[in-house]
């Protein structure tokens, strides 16, 4: 099959029936849904681009393999160009959704495509598993799937470990072995967009300990497995908001979801690891999923702040306050993080690992050093646009106001920005900022930036540890020599 259009990613929406929980009703008719109508059309759009003689060539290439064209977010990279080649798929994807929605599927194309990739980990522990991960790839690959992932426990007790919760299966676990396959119980604690995906994949952060066997699995169902429930979260817009008055919550939702198991059957040949609490901790590390998927946050988070920074100046512009000497400093931070990540990520690209196996990976240091950044500049750009906007971000009338003819000019006059700028643009900005700075939406939108790549503070702590590992610190060791050692009688206490 190869790439997929928009209308054939909708109609395999339509052929499934998930079971999926929303304000305790189910969602029976997900693609007609107040809700989630316009997110799946956004998606539907990414997969359009994949035949559109534009983005053709920059977001998709043949795959030497199979003939069959694909998303270059499943190429295995190789080389310099490979990179490249991705980088401007992740782009070209983010700025469909101006870097607001985290999960398209080119994200978890580049997991699934570097655990494949790497087969020789998996292998070590049971052949079958990196079997399955293979044939789960060329699977996913050839019908241009969208999948979500679930990696996080439910947060029930963090101080305890799985196999401690009070009940043995709140955290998702295998129960029992069948002939066709593992049947497993418990929750997973969240995957964004799954009621519009296809399939789920569940792996982990490392962090199990002994006991933890049972949970320690990675292995991919289709959304709509039986016993599969989605427990989605309260929404944040109900999908009959205008779109002048919400300019971006009205499409940009990412709707997340609990997923709970409730005995379900996983078939051998989706069972990527199972009761193994080493190859669970090393999978992320060792398959370059820590490194591969981030160059796709990575470019994904610079579309995001590149837009909020640039939401910001408008903001300032719009009302003549960018012409007072605190606004712009404020701005020029926001500019100045904005060329940060672009250095980093141009860094990452060219200073690009290659591994023992052919595979280059964009480097380490400055993609972890992004995520480390992105949880601060993402919350100061959103800081920058309250203090800018203040009390006018609340005032904002709205469509059906400027639709009235007795109003309309009251308003033409009163909400009125600097010389040329018309009422109707100033009240359209501003609630686009607000969207992205006061509404629900938009502080879901920085939740995610602070915690979507696992919590920013033991990341940070995990990436110091590492450099002090690999750093002699020679230099303070050179500056040190310089100075002759003391005399022994200059040192002795007095
Ligand atoms: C909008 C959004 C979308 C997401 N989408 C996905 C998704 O699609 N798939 C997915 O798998 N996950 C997703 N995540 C989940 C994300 O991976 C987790 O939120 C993240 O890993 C942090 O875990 P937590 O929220 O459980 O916080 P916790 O781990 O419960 O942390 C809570 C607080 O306690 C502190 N803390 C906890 N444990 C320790 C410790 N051992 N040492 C020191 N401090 C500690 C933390 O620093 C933090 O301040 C998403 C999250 C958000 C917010
Ligand atoms: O986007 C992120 O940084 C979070 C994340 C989730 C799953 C992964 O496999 C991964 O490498 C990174």
């Amino acid at each position: 099959m190869g790439i997929r259009t928009g209308n054939e990613y909708i109609n395999a929406l339509k052929s499934r029936q998930p079971e999926i929980w929303l304000g305790g009703e189910k969602v029976t008719d997900v693609v007609n849904h107040d809700v989630f109508r316009q997110p799946v059309k956004e998606i539907a759009k990414l997969y359009d681009l994949q035949h559109d003689p534009e983005y053709q060539d920059r977001i998709t290439h043949i795959c030497s393999e199979t003939g069959e064209r694909a998303n270059n977010s499943f190429l295995l990279p190789r080389t310099a160009e490979d990179i490249k080649a991705r980088s401007e798929a992740f782009e070209v994807h983010a700025r469909a959704t101006f870097g607001l929605m985290g999960r398209t599927p080119d994200f978890l194309n580049t997991v699934v495509t570097n655990m494949a990739g790497n087969p020789w980990f998996l292998d070590k522990y049971n052949p079958d598993w990196s079997k399955n991960l293979i044939e789960y790839y060329n699977y996913i690959k050839k019908n241009d799937l969208f999948l979500t992932h679930a990696i996080i426990n439910p947060q029930n007790d963090r101080s305890k470990a799985s196999y401690e919760q009070e009940d043995l299966f709140t955290h998702l676990g295998v129960v029992e072995e069948k002939p066709d396959g593992l049947i497993v119980r418990g929750a997973k604690m969240l995957a964004t967009l799954a009621p519009i995906t296809d399939e789920v994949i569940i792996y982990s952060f490392p962090g199990f300990q002994p006991g933890d066997e049972r949970y320690a699995l990675a292995f991919a169902v289709p959304v709509d497995t039986p016993g599969l429930k989605l427990l989605c979260r309260e929404q944040m817009q109900d999908g009959t908001r205008s779109v002048f008055d919400h300019p971006l919550a009205s499409r940009f939702e990412e709707m997340d979801a609990v997923l709970a198991f409730e005995d379900v059957l996983v078939p051998w040949n989706r069972v990527f690891m199972y009761n193994n609490v080493e190859a669970a901790n090393l999978l992320y590390s060792k398959t370059g999923i820590n490194q591969q998927p981030a160059h796709q946050s990575g470019v994904r988070g610079y579309v995001k702040l590149e837009f909020a920074t640039e939401v910001a100046c408008k903001l300032a512009d719009s009302i003549g306050v960018d012409q007072y000497l605190n606004v712009q400093t404020d701005l020029g931070e926001l500019v100045q993080n904005v060329e940060t990540i672009r250095a980093l990520l141009r860094v990452a690209e060219q200073e690009y690992e290659t591994m023992p196996t052919g595979e280059v990976r964009p480097a380490a240091a400055p993609l972890e050093t992004i995520r480390g950044m992105l949880p601060k500049m993402y919350p100061r750009a959103i800081e920058v646009m309250q203090i800018i906007g203040a009390g006018g971000l609340l005032m904002s009338p709205t469509a059906a106001d400027f639709e009235n003819q007795e109003l309309r000019s009251h308003l033409d006059k009163y909400y009125a920005g600097r010389e040329g700028v018309s009422a109707e643009e100033r009240v359209h900005l501003f609630k686009l900022a607000w969207d992205l700075c006061g509404e629900a939406f938009g502080q879901r939108l920085l939740q995610y930036e602070r915690y979507y790549t696992g919590d920013p503070i033991r990341k940070r702590a995990i990436f110091y540890n590492q450099y002090k590992r690999n750093k002699q610190f020679t230099s303070v060791e050179q500056a040190l020599a310089a100075s002759p050692p003391l005399k022994k009688q200059v040192t002795k206490a007095k």
